[in-house]
């Protein structure tokens, strides 16, 4: 199963840190497409420089021109729409139903008011909680539970650089290095 974040209304004058923390959180716990709308090149450009530096695991990172028409193009072609919000159904209760579908996952998140079109085209509106919070913490909670904590630890392509897990200090490696700093 593949999941793509698709972020909506995104506000560049006011929400460039989140929406960048909206991107870097996708790529880091388990989705492989980032979308946006509407479009922020610098966010775009800022995410590839991310994957060609820590590795590749972004298949798509784009803007989208019509993020309704990419939504309805989703459901007819590719798989389920999952839309994050607070006043969705208990996360508990639609994991399981959402992990059993097997097919490729389109999850939104928001930033200013999401219209109403995209709570009726969603296979599922899922809250994660019924509290306000972030849409950063949202879309990491529901890829920690989707992927059950396995998405955090996987090797990402082509790694020009990749950390060395130490108890103390930081070791980093070029990305053809091993664990012990050998190259392979
Ligand atoms: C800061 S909220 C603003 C939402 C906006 N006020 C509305 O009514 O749609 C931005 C995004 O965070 C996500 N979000 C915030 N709280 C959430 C929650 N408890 N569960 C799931 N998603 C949440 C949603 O994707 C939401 O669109």
């Amino acid at each position: 199963m593949k999941v793509y974040v698709l972020r909506i209304g995104h506000r560049p004058e006011r929400d460039k840190r989140i929406t960048t923390h909206v991107a870097l959180v996708a790529r880091a716990f388990g989705a492989s497409g980032f979308l946006l709308n509407p479009c922020d090149e610098k966010i775009i450009e800022k995410i590839r420089e991310t994957e060609s530096r820590w590795g590749r695991f972004l298949e798509e990172i784009e803007c989208v021109r019509s993020p309704l028409d990419y939504v309805r193009k989703w459901k007819e072609s590719r798989g389920k729409v999952v839309h994050l919000t607070m006043y969705g159904m208990k996360l508990d209760e639609a994991i399981e139903e959402i992990k059993d579908t097997k097919s490729d996952l389109l999850l939104i998140v928001g930033a200013e008011k999401v219209p109403r079109e995209y709570y009726d085209l969603a296979d599922w509106n899922v809250s994660v909680g019924n509290q306000p919070h972030s849409e950063v913490a949202a879309l990491a909670v529901f890829l920690d539970r989707l992927f059950d904590g396995k998405e955090l630890y996987r090797e990402p392509a082509n790694p020009q650089i990749k950390i060395v897990p130490s108890r103390r200090g930081k070791r980093v490696v070029k990305g053809s290095e091993d664990s012990e700093g050998a190259s392979r």
